[in-house]
């Protein structure tokens, strides 16, 4: 047409960037990273979609949006935002809804798609499976396998302590779930704390939030600062310093050891109800010996175990291959202990049963 310029000339004038918003986000609104595509129908593999993943699990098949998806009621609250159990308004099986509000910055963007990655791509029983990631109006809303029996802060608070026995089973699968993240994704997961140790009613226990919390961290603008709480992290990693996969068997120890006296382990007696503050804790763990299990309440095998997890130098510290042959950990392995009993006996996280249902477990 008359007076119209050719194409070729007309030009839009876009402010310089680092990498141009179209390099990750589609007009649809779809991330995308290599394989990976991430949008409000849910998280792809584009390598993966033409394999047949071979899963226990029937719900990894389904296909679901957000809409899919009815709240039934909220079941935890973390410093991220909410969980919801919700449940497939087609299919009926329930869901644990964890949605993050959060304003992604593109220097991030890796790092969370990367995360988000190998949670999805869990194939191990002992850590919570992320079916599928939305991303959508700002939040990522993480879809994730519901466990009915919530956390080990709801069994803790409930049954007061774990006896070795059970406790000795806890620890085999958290072992398990950490072996599969260190020795097979080769990845710390930094944020081992009894809240993030799940369980369900068949007695298995779950490692979960895997990734979240370094995203959380990092959304904020505060790459590998700690969102949650510092209660159960390593002296290496508050004193700034380099830090491995031994920093999550600190952790683990401290859990197992919280689980066994039934009180955070730098609470020094019964009595005393509230933490130390913030300072003096960092204080406590960073410069004072370390807690250990006592000798007159606990089993040899035991006060050992703790005492290969709670090692001030990492080097001290066993690996976590090393410690599913601990003698703690063989000691009842013959015994057959099914701990969907302490499930059954530890109702869920809303029924607050008295610490009198111990005396149905087994006595160490
Ligand atoms: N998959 C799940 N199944 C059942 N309950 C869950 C699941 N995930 C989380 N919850 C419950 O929701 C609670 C809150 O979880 P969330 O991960 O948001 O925070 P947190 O781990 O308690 O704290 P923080 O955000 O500081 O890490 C958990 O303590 C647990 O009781």
């Amino acid at each position: 047409m008359k007076g119209m310029k050719p194409l070729k000339q007309l030009k839009l004038s876009v402010p310089a960037q680092e990498a141009p918003i179209t390099s990750f986000l589609t007009a649809s609104g779809t991330f995308h990273d290599g394989d990976l595509l991430l949008n409000l129908k849910g998280l792809r593999l584009k390598s993966e979609e033409k394999e047949t993943a071979i899963t226990e699990t029937k719900e990894v098949d389904l296909q679901f949006s957000l809409e899919d998806l009815e709240t039934i009621k909220v079941i935890g609250k973390g410093s991220g935002g909410v969980v919801q159990l919700v449940r497939h308004k087609w299919v009926g099986t329930l869901f644990a809804l964890k949605v993050i509000q959060m304003n992604i910055q593109e220097e991030i963007r890796k790092q969370i798609v990367q995360e988000l990655k190998i949670n999805q791509a869990s194939q191990c029983p002992h850590v919570v499976v992320c079916y599928h990631s939305f991303y959508h109006n700002g939040a990522i809303s993480l879809v994730f396998e519901y466990m009915d029996r919530g956390s080990l802060v709801d069994v803790i608070r409930q049954l007061k302590t774990i006896l070795e026995p059970y406790l000795a089973v806890v620890c085999k699968q958290v072992l398990q779930g950490l072996v599969y993240l260190h020795n097979e994704r080769h990845v710390i997961h930094r944020d081992i704390k009894p809240s993030n140790l799940l369980v369900n009613q068949k007695g298995q226990v779950k490692i979960t939030d895997f990734g979240v919390s370094a995203m959380l961290a990092t959304s904020m603008g505060q790459r590998d600062t700690f969102v949650g709480t510092y209660n159960y992290m390593s002296p290496e990693r508050i004193s700034g310093g380099a830090y491995d996969y031994k920093s999550d068997i600190w952790s683990l120890g401290l859990v197992i050891l919280e689980c066994a006296i039934g009180r955070f382990p730098y609470i020094q007696t019964e009595d005393q109800q509230v933490l130390p503050s913030f300072y003096e804790l960092l204080d406590a763990i960073v410069s004072k010996p370390p807690p250990s299990a006592p000798t007159d309440q606990f089993s040899p095998e035991f006060c050992s175990f703790v005492s290969s997890c709670i090692q001030k130098d990492p080097k001290n510290r066993s690996s976590a291959l090393d410690l599913l042959s601990h003698p703690f950990i063989k000691k009842f392995e013959d015994m057959d202990i099914d701990l969907a009993i302490l499930a059954h006996v530890y109702k869920g996280p809303n029924v607050w049963l008295l610490a009198s249902n111990r005396s149905k477990m087994p006595v160490t």
